[in-house]
């Protein structure tokens, strides 16, 4: 069978695909040497980031129903919805637990891009194959972060367990695999102008991930 338009870019650009799925600050996770308050800092900086994340994944929601397609893609981005309403509670929950002050969070420029660059996509004027690709990417770099900690193996410290676990198990792999399913059933049907114009926002999700990573482990 032939590769999926989402194959083919994880397969070209899988030097960047790595970057973002395999960075340093994932790998000290999995061996257990993560510096606690890069951790904290991860912790604060992404709670930010979910909250911009939820008109993005709104304005997908939207941009499907207009589309002639298949009903079942309401459900997931819905389902997709909930799940980051979870997120945020779980945020929140876990961030007493660290004593870390969510109020008092400053983001930081690579979160500020990054929002900016959510906020941008939300616009009506971005297709929805362009949308659903950039959804797919998002969930599917913490997806396979979390579940390469998880791996046989590692040295996950107790306290992060549950972290790993909120995105590196099975429903939220199966969740992911819906998406890109969607991706690939909308990009097949794309144009090749809009095909060309989801690959380059894959790779700013990448690349983009790979920034908010780098955040997390650098001063202050
Ligand atoms: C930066 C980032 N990327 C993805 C996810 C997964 N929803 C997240 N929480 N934060």
């Amino acid at each position: 069978m032939d590769a999926t338009v989402t194959e083919t870019w994880v397969n070209k650009h899988r030097l960047l695909y790595d970057s973002a799925t395999r960075h340093p600050f994932i790998l000290s996770i999995r061996d257990g040497s993560v510096d606690f308050s890069s951790f904290k800092k991860w912790l604060g900086q992404d709670y930010i980031f979910v909250r911009s994340f939820v008109p993005f994944v709104a304005s997908t929601l939207m941009k499907s129903c207009k589309e002639r397609n298949d009903e079942s893609d309401m459900e997931v981005i819905l389902g997709g919805m909930a799940s980051l309403n979870d997120e945020i509670n779980w945020f929140k929950k876990e961030a007493s637990k660290f004593h870390v002050s969510l109020t008092s969070v400053i983001p930081q420029n690579a979160n500020v891009k990054y929002c900016s660059f959510l906020e941008s996509l939300t616009s009506s004027e971005v297709e929805y194959p362009v949308a659903i690709s950039v959804f797919w990417a998002i969930e599917a770099v913490y997806q396979e972060s979390f579940a390469h900690c998880l791996e046989d193996g590692n040295k996950i410290p107790q306290e992060l367990q549950e972290t790993c676990e909120r995105w590196g198990n099975e429903g939220f792999g199966s969740y992911c695999k819906l998406l890109r399913d969607i991706a690939d059933r909308c990009l097949q049907k794309a144009s090749p102008d809009v095909i060309a114009k989801a690959e380059v926002f894959f790779l700013r999700v990448l690349e983009h991930e790979v920034e908010f990573w780098n955040m997390s482990v650098g001063e202050p």
